[in-house]
């Protein structure tokens, strides 16, 4: 069960993402169990877009948890429009060539995962699922100004983009997964590991692997934004 007390608003060192991470995974996206976005109350109300685990063989002690780091979607399918932090999905013509697809490069994201085992649904098998987060620039779905004030909190929804090729960089670890006493502890938890994915990624040792332009600076950094948006 998830301890008593309050949380650490950041998480990991200031100074920048330290062994084993950044961590690497890619993935189609796929389908879960199909408890994350659906509108019914005794659903989570939080979507989650689940990657094969596979890749996470090469880390073998790599530990279940939540997770923050950075994605990018290809951009053949997935046309993300920064001003207004919303998506499209392109359609594919009948030949199998791209209708709209965009030849922009592909929008880097804020976002928290988890790896594990969903202790609250007990699932048998391992998932990858991770919550894409709108651009550091906008405002936060996730903010409250006063958490026991009942006010519901609604978190980032995107049109559906199964099977588009995700890629996402792992750059630090928040918190073991929990089993919780009711569905609203589990969301309370996960509406506070937005923000502190968000202000963990606002450091300046963070925010460099984001979409923001800037195309100097660490030649590390700038490899993995390339790795990102190589589709
Ligand atoms: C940031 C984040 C933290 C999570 N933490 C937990 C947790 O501590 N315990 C748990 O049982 N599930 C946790 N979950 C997983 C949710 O239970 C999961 O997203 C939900 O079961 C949806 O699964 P689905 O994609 O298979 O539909 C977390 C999910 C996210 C995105
Ligand atoms: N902010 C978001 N982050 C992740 N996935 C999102 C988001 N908004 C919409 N989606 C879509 O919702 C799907 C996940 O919904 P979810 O209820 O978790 O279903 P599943 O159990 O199939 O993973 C993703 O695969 C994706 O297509
Ligand atoms: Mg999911």
């Amino acid at each position: 069960m998830r301890p008593d007390g309050p949380r650490d608003p950041v998480a990991g060192p200031d100074s920048g993402p330290e062994p084993p991470f950044p961590i690497r995974l890619e993935g189609p996206v796929i389908k879960g169990f199909g408890r994350g976005s659906k509108e019914m109350d005794w659903l989570l109300g939080i979507p989650t877009a689940n990657i094969p685990p596979d890749g996470l063989d090469q880390y073998p002690d790599l530990q279940t948890g939540v997770y923050y780091g950075v994605v990018a979607l290809d951009p053949a399918r997935f046309i993300y429009n920064k001003d207004e932090s919303t998506a499209q999905i392109a359609d594919n013509n009948s030949d199998g060539s791209q209708g709209t697809a965009s030849t922009k490069p592909a929008t880097i994201l804020p976002a928290v995962l988890s790896i594990g085992y969903n202790p609250f649904y007990k699932n048998t098998v391992r998932s990858v699922e991770i919550h894409i987060m709108p651009p550091l620039s906008s405002s936060s779905p996730t903010t409250i100004s006063n958490s026991s004030s009942g006010q519901k909190v609604s978190f980032y929804k995107l049109p559906d983009f199964y099977s588009t090729r995700l890629h996402l960089l792992i750059l630090g670890y928040i918190r073991p997964e929990y089993d919780y006493v009711s569905l609203e502890a589990l969301i309370e938890d996960i509406r506070v590991d937005c923000e502190v994915a968000r202000k963990s990624l606002q450091r300046e040792a963070y925010r460099v692997y984001l979409d923001d332009g800037d195309e100097t600076g660490d030649e590390h950094v700038r490899e993995q934004r390339r790795w990102l948006r190589r589709f």
